[in-house]
Parts: structure tokens; sequence; C-alpha cells
């Protein structure tokens, strides 16, 4: 089943007067619970894919289905409702909060889930386990390693369960040794928990990991391994 389907999207951004297509018709069905990778140079379009993959960006023209269902059929309020219980993400403009403590930043997707203190507690401190940082809970953000900062992300990604999980270079600024750890975890969860992986790398080892590499150049798919 496919969990999510772009037809034919084209992406153009204007600058003053002229228009920059980034994305010139881009094809792509991702099945439930397959990981892929989205490679290719740095311009390429790999970003703005992800950015309308992940219903954060519109596309120009073109189609995308989210569960069988066309986006634009969706109204906008429940699917930013949508959205919000179906991803998790892991990217670098989504940083954490460096002020607030671990726990508040873990929390920050389930804010507007309607779940009472307790049970969001609960769920943080799951979150929290899973990525070996429990008991960090109470910690400055700010006071933590780089790696665990990016193990933060990947808590508050995991943290609403979600379907899919979207990862733009999730161990881009790491040493080799944490950006193992950090790439086991989320294989573990896409295959312990069927959670989807869609992942942007310039990383060639990590892309192999995946099932799944679309290479993108000039703003075309140009090979699907
Ligand atoms: N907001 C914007 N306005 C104008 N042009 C943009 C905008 N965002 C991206 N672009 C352009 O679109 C093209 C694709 O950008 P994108 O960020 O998707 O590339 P990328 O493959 O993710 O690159 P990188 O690996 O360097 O992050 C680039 O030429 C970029 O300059």
């Amino acid at each position: 089943m496919s969990v999510l389907t772009v037809k034919n999207v084209e992406k153009e951004y204007k600058i003053g007067k002229n228009t920059f297509k980034a994305l010139k018709g881009v094809s792509l069905s991702i099945k439930k619970g397959e990981s892929i990778a989205i490679i290719g140079k740095s311009g390429s379009g790999k970003s703005t894919l992800m950015h309308i993959l992940a219903l954060l960006d519109k596309p120009t023209s073109g189609e995308i289905e989210l569960l069988g269902q066309n986006v634009k059929d969706i109204n906008k309020k429940v699917l930013n409702h949508l959205r919000n219980e179906t991803f998790g993400f892991v990217f670098q403009q989504f940083f954490i909060n460096p002020k607030d403590t671990v726990l508040d930043n873990v929390m920050l997707p389930l804010k507007i889930n309607g779940l009472n203190n307790k049970e969001r507690k609960r769920r943080v401190m799951n979150a929290l386990k899973s990525v070996e940082l429990d008991d960090k809970a109470q910690n400055n953000a700010n006071d933590l390693s780089g790696g665990q900062k990016q193990r933060v992300c990947i808590a508050r990604a995991i943290v609403n369960e979600p379907d899919i999980i979207f990862a733009d270079e999730p161990t881009g600024n790491l040493d080799s040794k944490t950006g193992e750890k950090i790439e086991e975890l989320l294989f573990n969860l896409n295959r312990e928990k069927g959670i989807t992986l869609i992942v942007v790398t310039h990383d060639p080892e990590l892309a192999n990991k995946c099932d799944r590499q679309i290479h993108i150049k000039d703003g075309y798919i140009v090979e699907e391994n």
C-alpha cells in the first residue's frame, strides 16, 4: 500500500522577475514500511522534494496523495492534524529549543494533541528511553552533546508514534561513531515498528542501507535503485 504518492510534481521559486524550476516533474510512490534515500548533488532539489512530500510546502503543479487521498481534497485544519499525527521530522531547521528541558522539547508535538499531562509525560519518557536519554529528561537541551541533541530530535520525531519519519541529513554534523548510532536507531524503528523512513543524505553508505535510492539531478529523478 502506498502511504505517499506524488505525481508529476513541479516546484518553481520566484526570484524577482524570474522563476527557477527546482523540480521539473517528479513522480514517486512510497510504500508503507519501506526506507528511501533521496540523494543527489547540492542544489539538485532534494530538500525541495522532501518538504513537498512532508506537506510543509506546496508544489506549483502536480498531485500529492496521502494514504490514497488527494491532499487538495483535505481541509487545512484536518491536514495539519493529520500531518502532526502521521509524520515525524528530524530536520536541522526544526532544531531543539536550547533553553527548554529535554522533556519539554520532546513533548512539543504532543501539545496540540489533547492528551492529559500524565499520558504526555509517559509517552515522552518512553521515547527518551528508546534513544537512551531518559536520565537526561530534566537537563537543559543546551547542555547535551551533538549526538545527544540529535537523539532528542529523534525522540521528538517518534513521540507521537508516526507512520513516516522524514530525516534531512540526520547524521550530517556528527562524528562517524555517533552517526552510526543514529542510523541504527532510525533503521531499528523502520524494521521493528514498520515506520516508513525517508532520508535526504549525501552519505552513500547511509543511502545504501535504505531499501531504495532515489537519485535527483537538476530537478528530475534520474535513477532509481
Ligand atoms: N526559497 C527558495 N527560493 C529560491 N530558490 C530556491 C529556494 N529554495 C531552494 N531554491 C533553489 O532550488 C534548488 C534546489 O534547492 P534544494 O534546497 O532543494 O537543494 P538540495 O538538493 O536539497 O541541496 P543541498 O544538498 O545543498 O541541501 C537550488 O538551486 C536552490 O537554490
